[in-house]
């Protein structure tokens, strides 16, 4: 299983997922400063890893901070690592689990204060692959046996602490003894599924094929595809997701064509303070994503360019939402704050 973050006495180590398949390379964070940089060029990526990266980067910053202005430096840690990325509300529920434990021990002395912030950021870190199992549980008796399952982008171990979400509940599929294999789409313009997905898969010999973005809709009306699972970055409580983009029209193409659909995501990715997802904020990233792949360029020169990183599902695409405290079913406004009260 590949390493997506550690947590180590020279610093917080992490694959450099910009750089994968062709390089694995690895990127020491010292300072919460290198960490929300990290965040930001998507050295690490993936809704739950940037969540367990935030609170990892918030204990280097408390570490590191100026005792005698603590309150302060907290505030600017804080902030700085949560003007990283909007969209996964995993960033911002790590960081306010740290700000609940900073605010908990004031008055005590430094050194405490210190030792139980890294104990937090590796217990975030624990229990997010502990949560991507259970969702694997419960995903698995979901997945056809027999027949290809569609994923987009990577909602793997590199997207979270590890063992991954869409593709946990594959993992899980597999161990369980089902005879499935992954057609995964490239997902432009950052290539998560090309240069992710299929190098995950292929660590753990699960069988992956590669297939343009463009490619989907063949694949759905074809009969192959036994259910779509995918990962999510925000979820509102009428069971909107947002999730990498070209996740709707993958989506809308499975309900055409009789297709389960599945989310895979922790409790931790629900956002139950949104009525619908309309309101998840989505990140626009640089055209230079767009424009080249790995500095090569694509298009011409000074070319004008949208590049929204996710898309908003619409519930009604929705056949189930698997956590790891089971499966939400519509109606989702119902079902998701009932399993989010478990
Ligand atoms: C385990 S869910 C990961 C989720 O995050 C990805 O976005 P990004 O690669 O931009 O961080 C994508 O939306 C995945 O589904």
């Amino acid at each position: 299983m590949v390493e997506t973050i550690q947590w180590t006495d020279a610093g917080v180590v992490m694959i450099d997922q910009t750089r994968l398949p062709r390089v694995e390379e690895f990127v020491t964070c010292t300072t919460y400063e290198e960490m929300a940089h990290a965040i930001k060029t998507m050295v690490i990526r993936g809704a739950p890893a940037i969540g367990v990266a935030a609170a990892m980067g918030v204990a280097l910053g408390v570490l590191k901070a100026d005792p005698a202005q603590l309150d302060a430096e907290f505030e600017v840690i804080c902030s700085t690592l949560a003007a990283t990325r909007p969209t996964a509300v995993n960033l911002f529920w790590a960081i306010d689990r740290m700000k609940k434990l900073y605010t908990s021990m004031q008055g005590q002395p430094i050194e405490a204060l210190r030792e139980a912030m890294v104990k937090e950021a590796k217990l975030v870190y624990l229990e997010d692959i502990a949560i991507n199992e259970a969702i694997g549980a419960h995903g698995a008796p979901l997945v056809p046996d027999g027949k290809t399952v569609l994923t987009h982008c990577n909602a793997g171990a590199l997207a979270t602490a590890g063992f991954g979400t869409a593709l946990g509940v594959i993992r899980a599929a597999v161990n369980a003894g089902k005879n499935i294999d992954v057609f995964a789409d490239e997902t432009r313009p950052f290539l998560q599924g090309a240069r992710l997905t299929v190098w995950e898969l292929q660590q753990d010999n699960i069988p992956v094929k590669l297939i343009t973005d463009n490619m989907a809709g063949h694949f759905l009306k074809s009969g192959r595809i036994g259910c779509v699972v995918v990962g999510a970055d925000r979820i509102a409580r009428n069971g909107d997701v947002a999730n990498k983009v070209g996740t709707y029209g993958v989506a809308v193409l499975a309900k055409e064509n009789g297709v389960p659909f599945y989310v895979a995501a922790p409790i931790s990715t629900l956002d139950l303070t949104l009525d619908h997802g309309d309101q998840i904020p989505i990140e626009q990233r640089p055209s230079t994503e767009v424009t080249e792949v790995f500095g090569v360029p694509v298009a011409p020169e000074n070319t004008q360019v949208e590049n929204p990183a996710f898309d908003v599902t619409p519930n009604r695409y929705v056949t189930g939402i698997i956590t790891e405290k089971g499966v939400a079913r519509p109606p989702y406004e119902e079902s998701l704050p009932r399993l989010a009260q478990e």
